[in-house]
């Protein structure tokens, strides 16, 4: 099978339908799947690809991506794809040394250096708690909708912050990368797109997974007052929560992710 071409949107979005054609494959939106069509996304996760690191990529669809990660690192790479469909098509595209694994990257381990996604919408917050909790995982760069995007980097306050912001917050430095219109995609996608590039800082331990369980607590009372939720929630004493610096009118969405670390620590 010919090499993706990078040349142009046009050319590559004719690959992937010719395949996909070829192939008598209807894309299936319960599984998310919207194809790169267009090769600056393929350009923008190459330049952050670390060579001699192991390499995963979720949701390898028809291997537009796959093909080029496959070639750029020096150690194994995997690569795991729901659809036997196109895991099939994605096989033939990877390079010899790349595995290719027809599964549910959820039910698999990723004992992994880096992780690249275009990731599959509907299960972007099990994957990103799934990285956070795979510590193996030093570096991920995905591709979710923007709003997801957002509720990442929401700061404390407002109403995209929310448990998934306090978990990737602690455990990742996380940059923002380029935002991508539907068109980019094929079928497009209703809502933009935008890169994000997530770099370990912390292990995922017993404190964090703590922080999990405080969270859970807390958040189905986002818009409680704070000192009164974490006292009946964790059962601390007002002395114990005061010295924690919980401000006496905040709400529970108010508090930061430093706050819930160490709430988290108070309660272990
Ligand atoms: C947004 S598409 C990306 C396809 C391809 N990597 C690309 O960028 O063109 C997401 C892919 O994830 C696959 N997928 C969905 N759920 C999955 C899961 N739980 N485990 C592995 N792959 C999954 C879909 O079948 C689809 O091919």
């Amino acid at each position: 099978m010919s090499a993706p071409p990078l040349t142009s949107s046009r050319t590559l979005y004719f690959w992937t339908v010719n395949i996909l054609r070829k192939h008598g494959v209807r894309p299936r939106k319960k599984l998310s799947q919207n194809f790169i069509v267009n090769p600056r996304i393929i350009h923008d996760f190459l330049k952050h690809v670390l060579p001699n690191k192991t390499l995963l990529e979720i949701g390898a669809g028809i291997g537009s991506l796959s093909y080029y990660l496959s070639r750029k690192v020096s150690k194994y790479s995997v690569f795991i794809e729901i659809d036997e469909r196109l895991s099939r098509i994605c096989r033939d595209l990877i390079s010899p040394r790349g595995i290719l694994i027809n599964g549910n990257a959820l039910d698999l381990d990723w004992s992994v250096e880096q992780v690249f996604s275009n990731a599959p919408y509907h299960i972007t917050s099990d994957i990103i708690v799934k990285t956070a909790r795979s510590n193996s995982v030093e570096y991920a760069v995905f591709v979710f909708q923007k709003d997801v995007v957002d509720r990442l980097l929401a700061r404390p306050g407002t109403k995209e912050y929310g448990r998934i912001t306090v978990l990737t917050r602690l455990v990742f430095d996380i940059e923002r990368g380029p935002t991508y219109p539907p068109v980019f995609f094929y079928p497009r996608p209703e809502v933009s797109s935008q890169m994000i590039i997530l770099k370990r800082k912390r292990r995922y331990d017993e404190v964090i997974s703590r922080v999990e369980e405080v969270t859970r607590l807390l958040f189905s009372k986002r818009r409680k007052k704070a000192l009164k939720t974490i006292m009946r929630e964790l059962g601390l004493s007002i002395d114990d929560v005061r010295r924690l610096g919980v401000d006496e009118k905040a709400r529970v969405y108010d508090l930061s992710p430093e706050v819930f670390l160490k709430l988290a620590e108070e309660i272990i």
